[in-house]
């Protein structure tokens, strides 16, 4: 890492053990500075040693996550992760409040509603006037820096994340395909993330 691009402004507020069936996490709460917004981060054992961590970056699907949705593989996706982590014994996620692609839980119903009618996610969120995807990442960026994690080995099939945590002076050093939670009621789904937003999935994978 030779230069830093600004980061936005977090405060690490409180840290907590956090138990789940996969491992004990360390569990850290943060606060964006300027929004008050709240992020999380599960941490397992010693991150902040300079060995890239196997990371996750999670976008909050309250849907998928919390409600067993079918729509999206976000709940399947969260678990694995975790799984993946404890079974390696070191890593991080990063749970961010990007609820629909950093939309919004009622702007994501909406686009689901036009879904409903035949759209697809792109064309759902673009009827609505809204972006594709309105995610920043600076957030993941300056929370993987308090934690002292200056480079990761990175679960994603969305290159973007990739891109985006470069930029802002995380050092990705592989990423790792992270497909899990695919059934009939998210194929559509899936299709279009690879066609439409660059995803790589592991049918259409070309890297
Ligand atoms: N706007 C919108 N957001 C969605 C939809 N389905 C899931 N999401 C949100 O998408 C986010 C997850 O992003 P994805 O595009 O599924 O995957 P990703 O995180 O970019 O990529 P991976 O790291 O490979 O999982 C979560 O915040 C979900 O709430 C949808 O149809 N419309
Ligand atoms: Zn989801």
């Amino acid at each position: 890492m030779t230069s830093t691009p600004s980061l936005p402004a977090v405060a690490l507020v409180a840290s907590c053990e956090l138990p789940t069936p996969w491992a004990v996490f360390r569990l850290h709460g943060f606060q964006e500075t300027a929004s008050g917004k709240e992020h999380l981060a599960l941490t397992l054992g010693q991150v902040g040693d300079g060995v890239p961590a196997l990371t996750r970056l999670h976008s909050e699907c309250l849907t998928g996550d919390g409600l067993f949705s079918l729509r999206c593989d976000c709940g399947p996706q969260l678990e694995a992760a975790l799984a993946a982590i404890a079974k390696e014994g070191r890593g991080v996620l990063l749970y961010l409040r990007q609820e629909g692609r950093g939309i919004g839980l009622l702007d994501k119903l909406r686009a689901y509603a036009l879904q409903d009618q035949g759209l697809d996610t792109v064309d759902a969120n673009r009827a609505l006037g809204l972006p594709d995807d309105a995610r920043d990442y600076g957030v993941a960026a300056a929370m993987l820096n308090t934690l002292g994690v200056p480079a990761v080995r990175l679960m994603t099939n969305n290159p973007a994340k990739v891109s985006a945590l470069t930029a802002r002076g995380v050092n990705v050093t592989e990423r790792v395909p992270h497909v899990a939670g695919r059934g009939p009621r998210n194929q559509d789904y899936l299709e279009t993330k690879a066609a439409r937003m660059g995803h790589l999935l592991p049918w259409l994978e070309q890297d």
